[in-house]
């Protein structure tokens, strides 16, 4: 394709031209794809072995003392009963990051364990009022994981952002703090604001100060919603947050006039299939709206939500959504296109981006 054609598709919807739907589909190629993943925790996406190490070196007490084990606590599996059943893993990753050595440190291997994938880049989220136990400061939680990223990037090539999360079932004072800190830090590591947590009897419109506050300063924001929770919960987000991306989404079908609307406004969904399965926001795979979505024409990007709390990769993402949804390697593409293109990057330095993963992608 030249430069001009390729031009005039970036901004468009871009569909590769169906040439060739039988491609095989295999996790060796899904691997090497240039790709993006716009929703990973922090907390829920460390190495066991990290766990274990930093507990020893922090002092800190650990319910299990090999990797077998605590592996165990923290992977709730598909046995996990709800939202709140998943997020009960977070305790044991929060224990030991509540120093600075140990946030640099899980951003960092982040950044080297999503390079091995070929992550061109990532959003990494996570709330820094999470990290306070051993009495850091907000502004000390987000350096050390920034030069973590930093450092991640110049060792591994892989462009990086941070979204702050606001917890839905804390008392929204701190996500008003939060979101003071997210735009203190816009254009220096921060893309945008985030609200995760406990979905269920904690509204999203609770905390739309904190939203008002990060629009009003033309900063990015996503919502966590419809995941343990129905529609209303999206509507608020979009409505009374006005968030520009929504984590999820996963029973956004329930109403057709909404979904309407998330897909005339392209409102991106940050799709994270095994963690909704985990979490029960949906029973088995076979009833994911994902192809559904797709279908619709909605913007969908696919990502791993936690890649320890739910045992996965962006790889193994894709090769799920190509085993139960039958997605082709082409339907694959566009979707790693889509995904780029809700990045919360700089529009021209995305397109540039963009430019150079298309000719990649092209490749396969
Ligand atoms: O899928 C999810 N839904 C809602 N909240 C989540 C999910 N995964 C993680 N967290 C929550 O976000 C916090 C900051 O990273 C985590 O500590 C966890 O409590
Ligand atoms: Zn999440």
């Amino acid at each position: 394709m030249t430069e001009e054609k390729l031009q005039q598709e970036i901004g468009k919807e871009y569909v590769f031209p169906k040439k060739d739907d039988n491609k095989p589909v295999t996790e060796e190629i899904i691997k090497k794809l240039p790709k993006v993943e716009l929703h990973c925790h922090l907390d829920g996406s460390m190495r066991v072995e990290t766990i274990l190490e930093e507990a020893e070196r922090q002092k800190v007490k650990l319910p299990a003392d090999n990797p077998d084990k605590l592996k165990k606590m923290v992977q709730p599996g598909f046995d996990c009963k709800s939202l709140v059943d998943y997020l009960k893993a977070f305790d044991i990753t929060l224990s030991v990051l509540q120093e600075e050595e140990a946030l640099y440190r899980a951003a960092y291997e982040l950044i080297e364990d999503v390079a091995k994938e070929n992550v061109k880049y990532i959003e990494v989220r996570y709330s820094p009022i999470l990290h306070q136990k051993k009495g850091l400061g907000l502004v000390d939680i987000l350096e050390a994981v920034l030069q973590g990223l930093k450092q991640g990037e110049r060792d591994f090539g892989v462009k990086s952002g941070v979204i702050i999360c606001g917890i839905r079932n804390i008392d929204p004072k701190y996500s008003m703090k939060l979101a003071e800190l997210s735009v203190a830090y816009k254009n220096k590591g921060v893309v945008a604001f985030d609200l995760a947590g406990a979905e269920e009897d904690y509204p999203a419109k609770e905390h739309r100060e904190a939203f008002q506050l990060v629009l009003k300063n033309n900063l990015n924001s996503t919502t966590h919603a419809g995941e343990a929770y129905g529609p209303e919960s999206i509507h608020q987000a979009i409505h009374y947050c006005g968030a520009h991306r929504i984590g999820h989404g996963t029973r956004l079908f329930e109403n057709g006039d909404l979904l309407n609307y998330v897909n005339d406004h392209r409102i991106p969904l940050e799709i994270c299939i095994s963690s909704n399965i985990q979490t029960k926001a949906v029973k088995r795979f076979e009833d994911h709206p994902v192809r559904l979505y797709y279908d619709l024409g909605l913007r969908i990007t696919l990502n791993t939500d936690n890649r320890l709390v739910s045992d996965t990769t962006l790889t193994k993402e894709f090769m799920i959504a190509h085993e139960y949804y039958g997605f082709t390697l082409e339907e694959i593409k566009d979707i790693i296109i889509q995904s780029f293109k809700s990045a919360f990057i700089p529009y021209r330095e995305k397109r540039d981006m963009l430019r150079k993963v298309i000719k990649e992608l092209e490749k396969f």
